[in-house]
């Protein structure tokens, strides 16, 4: 039975199964990927994310394309096996794991590019963690109606694209944050075609301290399941809350997570405006699995 090398990481409670493959041999069917990502059968995580060099596989020649120093690409995949363009936190996972593997260097203050479906990402090491510059956002997806267990009526919902596919409701109180049952995949109003990943929102208060803007977060992540975080998810929140906050709202956030707290800024770039994304990374442990 073929073995498979692999290492657990998180970011704030996000977490990940990864191995590397650098050349593209290892072809896991979605069966196989849901196996590995099982709680109770498997390793266990909210994703499963393959270091493969852009080289060798068909998605990494529009990466290449775009940049050519993207030499690695994030192949990432959901619990359930399913691909998503980007993950947030993942890609800040796989930037620990590539430098900690000796397959880049990255100094301070020095940036990697990494290939997505979502397009190529550049990552940079800071003192807590890496940043990740998620590139141009857009409100996509329109303002479905979002229902959600627990919640007694149906909310408006902000479609909002980071590379991936979100929704973003705001509650109005912390209980109400609280007692949402995100077990059941909340119901969207209408359709999205391609799923979404949904973000669950309330201010701290206040909302606005020291020039920063701080909001609470809970998820229920297109393919996983409710996770402990979810990056491109509170880029998406932080978006949504300065969207309804109207012109004055801060261009610098704090997202709280069940898991931790990650960082958003947006700013302007010469293409328009970015969103970034900042928080830890960490490996926990290796191990080898039979596939
Ligand atoms: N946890 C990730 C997002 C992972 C992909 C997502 N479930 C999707 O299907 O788009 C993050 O940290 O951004």
């Amino acid at each position: 039975m073929p073995e498979l090398h692999f290492t657990k990481g998180h970011g704030t409670g996000n977490d990940f199964v990864l191995f590397a493959d650098p050349d593209g041999l290892i072809d896991l069917t979605p069966e196989q990927l849901a196996a590995i990502a099982d709680r109770h059968f498997g390793v266990g995580g909210d994703g499963i994310i393959r270091a493969v060099r852009s080289r060798s596989l068909p998605d990494g020649a529009a990466a290449l394309a775009e940049d050519e120093s993207a030499e690695w690409f994030m192949d990432y995949h959901n619990a359930d096996g399913s691909p998503s363009e980007m993950c947030g936190n993942g890609i800040r996972v796989y930037a620990r794991f590539l430098v900690d593997n000796g397959l880049v260097e990255l100094g301070a203050g020095q940036t990697i590019a990494i290939g997505t479906r979502g397009g190529v990402r550049d990552v940079q090491g800071n003192s807590s963690g890496f940043q990740v510059d998620l590139g141009r956002w857009s409100l996509d997806g329109g303002e479905p109606l979002v229902r959600a267990k627990n919640l007694q009526v149906a909310r408006p919902g902000l479609g909002i694209n980071v590379g991936n596919p979100h929704v973003v409701v705001a509650l109005s109180s912390d209980a109400e944050l609280d007692s949402a049952d995100l077990t059941f995949i909340p119901v969207l109003e209408p359709e999205a075609p391609e799923g979404a990943n949904v973000e669950f929102v309330v201010p701290l208060d206040p909302m606005v301290k020291d020039g920063v803007g701080r909001i609470r977060m809970r998820v229920h992540e297109r393919g996983s399941g409710e996770t402990l975080s979810c990056g491109t998810g509170a880029a998406a929140a932080a978006l949504a809350t300065r969207h309804w906050a109207g012109p004055g709202a801060p261009n610098q956030w704090k997202v709280e997570v069940p898991g931790g707290t990650l960082g958003v800024r947006m700013w302007a770039a010469e293409d328009g405006e970015h969103v970034s994304l900042s928080g830890p990374a960490d490996l926990v442990f290796e191990g080898t699995l039979q596939i």
